[in-house]
Parts: structure tokens; sequence; C-alpha cells
């Protein structure tokens, strides 16, 4: 389809050999699929004991899971659904289109498909995203303003600005049992600081074979993930990997790496990936709460198992480990 960016033209040579090699399936099927932790943040409006049970359960779950779900977060579901809408309207373009430079690319790569630097069907992401930085978003006037636009820039920031309350509201009440003071988001975190990325995987006819995006961890405080129906989020669950049941009335959560780094290791950003599907495409969109290029990241107890580390050098760190081997690495990297 016109839409679909060339997979398997592109990427010939690692299917080819993935075939000659008969490279054996990488999905272990028979995997368990569980409920995430669900917290109604409704309860923090309640009386003090509801409020407290629901902190403490939150931070449960992070300490536990790195990963819950949520309801009554205060995103309108209208709006969840109008960002759906703006995603499937920009994926279904044409790919010449989406991949044409001042388009979608609002910054260097925004538009993105596959990986570039993938040596195999491993690690080999069968999905396409376009990522915002929201420091960038003034740039969609000025796009919209050379073709008819695609994207429509008050949908993305009304969920943007929305996101951002959500995801400072869930740090700090994460921050509580850790000592961490209340300013300390507020502080080093900012509207534009953090991204969005909206996710399509499209139907994968080698859905045994290759991802629909690759284990990772993520490289923020917390992320917010919008899914729908589909399913296919797997985490990894004491060495074992689990599905989490899709639910598109809830909001998933999880722990990034800097929140792990900061609280010392008690909260888990855990490695999840996401299986590509032979028959039905999904839609995703995950809100990367992080901060500001120069905040410097330090552990909030002693001994600290980290060095401190400022986000910009957390991000060079990823990009050279990726030049060289494929792979982010990520936290093991500043273990003291
Ligand atoms: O699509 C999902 O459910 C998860 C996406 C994700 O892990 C990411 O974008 O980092
Ligand atoms: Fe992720």
């Amino acid at each position: 389809m016109a839409n679909e960016p060339p997979f398997f033209e592109k990427y010939k040579a690692i299917f080819q050999r993935s075939a000659d090699e008969k490279e054996k399936s990488i999905i272990v099927d028979a995997i368990e699929e569980l409920e995430l932790p669900l917290i109604d943040l409704g309860h923090l409006n309640l009386g003090p004991l509801e409020r407290q049970e629901c902190i403490e359960k939150m931070a449960r779950a992070a300490t536990e899971w790195g990963f819950f779900q949520i309801v009554n977060h205060g995103i309108p579901e209208e709006l969840l659904t109008r960002l759906k809408q703006e995603q499937i309207k920009v994926f279904q373009l044409p790919f010449e289109k989406k991949s044409e430079d001042k388009f979608l690319n609002l910054s260097v790569q925004g538009y993105r498909w596959g990986n570039p630097l993938a040596t195999s069907l491993r690690n080999l992401s069968c999905s396409e995203v376009l990522h915002i930085s929201l420091n960038d978003i003034s740039k969609m006037d000025e796009y919209n303003k050379l073709r008819p636009f695609f994207l429509a820039r008050s949908t993305i920031e009304e969920y943007a600005e929305k996101a951002n309350v959500l995801a400072q509201t869930l740090a700090e009440h994460l921050a509580e049992s850790l000592g961490i003071k209340a300013s300390y988001f507020r502080e080093n975190c900012s509207p534009t600081s953090s991204s969005l990325r909206l996710n399509r995987y499209p139907p994968c006819p080698y859905s045994s074979m290759m991802f629909g995006i690759i284990p990772h961890t993520d490289t923020d405080f917390l992320t917010i993930v919008s899914q729908d129906q589909v399913g296919g989020l797997q985490l990894n669950r004491d060495g074992r990997w689990v599905s989490v049941k899709p639910n598109p009335e809830t909001l998933v959560v999880n722990i990034g790496d800097f929140y792990q780094a900061l609280s010392n290791g008690t909260y888990k950003s855990i490695t999840h990936r996401v299986i590509a599907n032979q028959e039905c495409e999904r839609y995703s969109a995950a809100y990367f709460y992080c901060p500001t290029y120069e905040t410097v990241i330090e552990s909030c107890s002693k001994p600290s198992l980290y060095r401190k580390f400022s986000f910009k050098e957390y991000r060079e760190q990823i990009q050279k480990d990726l030049k060289a081997t494929g792979d982010k690495v990520g936290l093991s990297r500043f273990l003291l």
C-alpha cells in the first residue's frame, strides 16, 4: 500500500539472511496475560485516608511492577479520540509525503520507521513513529504555511498540556515516600522538555520473527501511554515476558530510567516491547516526561547506585552505544 513504509525493500538483505539462516522464532508463545495494577486517581480528591492509600498503591506498583494503569486521570475521552483521529490521518498519508523534509520532520528524524542501525530482524522494529519534541511545536505553523497541513497543532498542544499536568502530578505523588522535595519536577521539567511519540504498528507478515518495538526501557522520568484495543505490549517481569491486557479505557504509566536513578533503584524502569500482529494494525501514543537537557540526575538516597549524570550526557551515551553496538545499554553504564 502506498502509505506503508517499504520495510521489505529497505531491509531486504536482513530479511534474506534471516530466511537463509532459518532464524529461529524470537517470540516465545504461551506468555501469560496480566492486568496491570489499576490506580483510580479520583481517590486523590477524596478524604486524606483514600488519598494516602492511592499514593501508596502507586508507589508499590512503581516498585514492584514499574508499570500501572490509571483511570479518572483528567484527560478527556474526547481529546484522546481526537488525538487518535489525527494520528490515523497522518499515518494514512502516502509514504513519500510522510518522509518529505519539512513536512512531518519538525526535528531531524521526526518521522521514523524501522531502524537504520538494525543488524538483524531482532533489532528491527516493525513500526513507524512520529516523534514530536514539544520544543518544536511552534514550527508546525511554519510547516502549515508551506503545505496544507496534516496534523492539528491545537490537538497536539492540548494533549501535551494535559499530559504534562498529569505526568507532573504522578511524578510528585511518587516522590512523596522517597523524601524528594515537591518542587523537584516543576524546577527541572518544563512543558517543552518532554516529547510525544505517535506509534503505528502495521500488520506484519513476519510477526514471529520481528517486534513491533524491540525490547527497551524509556529514557525519561515516566511515560504515559494511550493504546487501542489490539494489544501487544509486553513487559519483562522477573525474567519472564508477560502481556499487558489492553484496556483502552485506561492510560498505562511506566517508570523510566531517570526515575529509577533518582529513586536510587526503588522504582523500576522495566524492559518492555511490543509484539507485531500479523492481521491488525495498532496505534499508541506515548508521552515521555523528561527534564531539560542540563538537568543533573542524582540518587535521592545514599549510598548511590548510580553516578550523577545530566540528561544531555545520558542521551549522548545512548547515541554512542547505539552506533557501536545497535543497543541502547542505558542505566547500567552509570552504575557505581
Ligand atoms: O505501543 C506501546 O504500547 C508502547 C510504546 C513504547 O514503549 C514506546 O513508545 O516507548
Ligand atoms: Fe517504551
